[in-house]
Formats: C-alpha cells, structure tokens, sequence
C-alpha cells in the first residue's frame, strides 16, 4: 500500500542505501557527541541537501514529499542525520525559497547544496511557546538593521552557517511587527555580534543545541526576508513556511519510532524464553501489533501533511500539526515499548533502543508542544481562536 511512483521509489531506496553509511556512524556520534560532518558531506555528495531547492537556483526541485521520504530513511539509521535533513529542505530554506530576492535565494542555495544545515532562531528564554512575546529587535539605521536579542535552544548553533533570525522590527522609532532576517557565516567563527553556547541535552546529542546572543549584528538591508502583507503579517507568513518544518520533525519521530520497531521485531523472533520464541507471547504479539498500527497510521498524516502544499508551496497548518502531533506522541510510545521488547539489553548503551528512547523524547517539546499544535488543531477545526492570554477572550469580545 505504499502508492509511490516510480521516481518517489527510486529516490526513497537510494536514501536508504546511503542511511546504512549513516546507521554505521550513528552510536559514535551519539557518544562523541559531535555533529557528523563526515556523513553530512555524503549526504551533500548524494544530492540529499537542498532536494527542495528550484531548478532555477541548482537544486533539484523536488517536493516536500519527496524530501519526507529521504528524512524517514535517514531517521531510521541515525535521527541526527534526519534532523539534518529536515533543514537542509523545510525551515529556514523553504522561507527563504518562497520570500527571498534572487540574491537571499542564491546564498541560501550556495550554502545548502554545499552541505549546510541553516539554523531557525525563534525561541527565547522567555518566548518559548508563547512565540510572539519574542523580545529580540531588529532597528532600522539607515540602509542596515542591528539586531539585539538571546535566542534559545537553536538546533545547529555553532555549526550552521545560515541563520534566519525571527525579531521584533523597529522601523522610524515604531513597532511594525516580527520578521525574518538572514545572518550567514562567512569565515570560520559566528558571524560578528553573535555567540554560541552549547546546551547539553538528553538525545540527538551529535546536534549541537545552543543558546545564541545577538549583541549589535549588523544586517545589511538587502538581507531582511520581507514575506507578502507586511510586518503585521509578517510573523504567520514565516509560520506558513515553518509548517513545512513541522511535517519534517514528525517525519524524524516516524523514521527514528520504525527504526526501533524493526529492531524490535527482529529481536522477538530470535530471543527464546521458556523455550520458544517471545514473539509468540500474546503480551509482546500485540505490543508490536499495536507498534505497527501506530506507526501506519502515523505515516499516513506525515504523508497526507507533505502532499498538502497548497498554493503557497507550503503544507497545510491544519495537516502538519495533526501529523506532528501523532508522530511525537507515537515515537515515544513505540521506542518505549520496542525497548522493553529487547529486556535488559535493550537499557544497555551497547544496542541502540537506549537512545532511540532519548531521540523520540523531544518531538513532542520542539517545534510546537504536543499542547499547543492540539491548540491549535482545536482552532482548525472550531474555525476561531482561542486566545491563550488571560485576557485574549476579553479582547476579542471588545473588538
Ligand atoms: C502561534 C503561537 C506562537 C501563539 O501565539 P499567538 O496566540 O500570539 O499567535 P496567533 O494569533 O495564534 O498567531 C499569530 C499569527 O500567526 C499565524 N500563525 C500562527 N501559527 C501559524 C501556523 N502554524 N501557520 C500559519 N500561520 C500561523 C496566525 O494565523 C496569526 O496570523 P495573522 O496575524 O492573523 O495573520 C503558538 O501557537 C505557537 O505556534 N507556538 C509554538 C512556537 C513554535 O513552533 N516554535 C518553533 C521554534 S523552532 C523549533 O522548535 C525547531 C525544532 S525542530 O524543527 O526540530
Ligand atoms: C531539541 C530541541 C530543539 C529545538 N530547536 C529549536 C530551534 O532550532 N529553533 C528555535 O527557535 N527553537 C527551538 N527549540 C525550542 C522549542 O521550539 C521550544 O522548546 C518549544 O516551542 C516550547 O517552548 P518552551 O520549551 O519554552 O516550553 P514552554 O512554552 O515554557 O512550555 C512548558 C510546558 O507548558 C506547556 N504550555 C505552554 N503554553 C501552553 C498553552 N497555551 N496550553 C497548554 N500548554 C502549554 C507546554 O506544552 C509545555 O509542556 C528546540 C527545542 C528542543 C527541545
């Protein structure tokens, strides 16, 4: 029942061909701790940076879809790899595909086919789920914008080497409303006025997490991301294009949760107790019954999601947060139980269930809490909003 056409085969067998190389590397790095460069160039060679990247700027083209394909092989193999590729295709880049002028757009090209994973800084210490509270500002002086803040938890802090940051814009001394703004690094170290400091976390520790401070970086006019409808729109326009980032974290959830199954359903046909193969315990039978179920039906909102790319070449709101909702929750539920399926072997740090429970813990925190995507789910489907200040009801009934 996989309904893939002949191309979306093809291209889904190559990724996994190419995710063995990256499943040979991936408890190393998860040791070491260090981002993979040495398989991050691989995926570059192997054309797996910047699928989603036009014709017209060197890329392929492909779609969101088939990039979901590539991350779902990636992530069974090693889930800093899917991370990879997830924004090395959605995020910051796709913004940049569908706002930026012909120069952001070349850069942003440049850098990613060449094997650069760009960094999205929206949270702030104080602005994690209540995104728009965001305090970092970006002031016009003259033909350049400087821009002061602290940034949080930012994936790929300290490696990546295009960054799109989310600011506060002032311009003529007014608040005019968020935007995005493109700081690439074109030496060696941070680009001036930004600094890295790493946060150490629970899984997908071979991507480094940081916390990143903006003291005065200068961004020259022609490198502001202006999304249609202006400033006041300007937030939700880049939230369109992080909808394509959403589908890709729930592809990583997918991708790492089958991995683990199918280390599961090995291992309880070849573990024997009481004679006779686990497996055939019913208690464990509909463990990886229910593992499958889930990860099926979890596939078909991550697929339904990426094929929805409506006419502003982005997936659906709705679809993305229904499939990263399943996906996270599912991830942590079938890594948990595939683990308990390996016995004590499985909580030993020489297979990989262990980690594949720390990978799947954080998909239901980033890019949107588990709560607030059903927020806003309830709000897709309720057709209005439903304000999360404890004034929001009152405002509205005002206006
Ligand atoms: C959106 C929230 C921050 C809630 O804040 P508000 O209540 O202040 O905002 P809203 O009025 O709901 O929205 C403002 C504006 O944006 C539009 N919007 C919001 N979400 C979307 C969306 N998903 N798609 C399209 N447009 C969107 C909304 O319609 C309003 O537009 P107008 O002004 O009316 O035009 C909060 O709900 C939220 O999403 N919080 C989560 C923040 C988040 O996801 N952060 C991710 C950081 S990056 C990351 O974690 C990377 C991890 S990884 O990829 O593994
Ligand atoms: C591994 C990892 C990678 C990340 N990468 C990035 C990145 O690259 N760029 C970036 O900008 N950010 C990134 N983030 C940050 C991420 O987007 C935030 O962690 C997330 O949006 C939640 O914010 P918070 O952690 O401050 O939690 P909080 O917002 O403080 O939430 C704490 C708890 O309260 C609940 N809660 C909060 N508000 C509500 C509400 N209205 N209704 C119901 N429950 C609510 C939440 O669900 C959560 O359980 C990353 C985070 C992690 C863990």
């Amino acid at each position: 029942m996989e309904c893939l056409t002949e191309a979306e085969r093809r291209l889904r067998d190559h990724a996994r061909e190419v995710a063995q190389e990256a499943a040979a590397q991936a408890a190393e790095t998860d040791r070491s701790e260090q981002y993979p460069w040495a398989m991050v160039r691989r995926m570059a060679e192997a054309g797996f940076m910047g699928l989603t990247i036009p014709k017209a700027m060197g890329g392929p083209g492909l779609s969101y879809f088939d990039a979901v394909l590539v991350i779902e092989e990636f992530s069974k193999a090693c889930a800093v790899c899917g991370r990879i590729a997830v924004e090395a295709n959605m995020g910051a880049v796709g913004a940049i595909m569908a706002y930026g002028s012909e120069a952001q757009k070349r850069i942003a090209a440049g850098l990613v086919l060449a094997g650069d994973k760009p960094a999205i800084l929206i949270t702030e210490p104080e602005a994690g789920s209540a995104a728009t509270d965001m305090r970092t500002r970006a002031v016009k002086r003259g033909h350049e914008w400087v821009i002061d803040g602290d940034k949080t938890w930012i994936t790929g802090g300290g490696v990546s080497r295009l960054h799109l940051v989310f600011a506060r814009v002032i311009e003529d001394g007014e608040e005019k409303g968020i935007g995005g703004f493109i700081v690439a690094r074109t030496g060696e170290g941070m680009p001036d006025g930004m600094t890295a400091e790493r946060i150490p976390s629970m899984g997908l520790r071979g991507m480094p997490e940081a916390n990143i401070a903006l003291r005065g970086v200068v961004v020259k006019d022609d490198m502001v991301l202006r999304p249609p409808g202006g400033w006041a729109r300007g937030f939700g326009r880049l939230m369109d294009a992080y909808n394509g980032q959403r589908v890709g974290a729930g592809t990583v959830a997918l991708g790492l949760a089958a991995g683990a199954y199918g280390h599961a359903l090995e291992r309880a046909q070849c573990r024997r107790q009481f004679g006779r193969p686990i497996a055939e315990f019913q208690g464990l039978a509909w463990m990886l019954a229910d593992m499958s179920i889930e990860l099926e039906a979890s596939r078909a909102l991550i697929w339904r999601a990426a094929r929805s790319a409506g006419p502003n070449g982005f997936p659906d709101r709705l679809a993305a947060a229904q499939a990263k909702v399943m996906a996270a929750d599912m991830a942590i539920r079938v890594t948990n139980n595939a683990l308990q399926v390996w016995g004590a072997a499985g909580y030993s740090r020489e297979n990989p269930m262990e980690r594949y429970v720390r990978d799947a813990r954080m998909f239901a925190i980033a890019g949107g809490t588990a709560q607030v995507l059903r927020t806003q789910v309830a709000e897709q489907i309720l057709g209005r909003k439903l304000p999360q200040t404890r004034d929001g009801f009152v405002r509205i009934a005002a206006d």
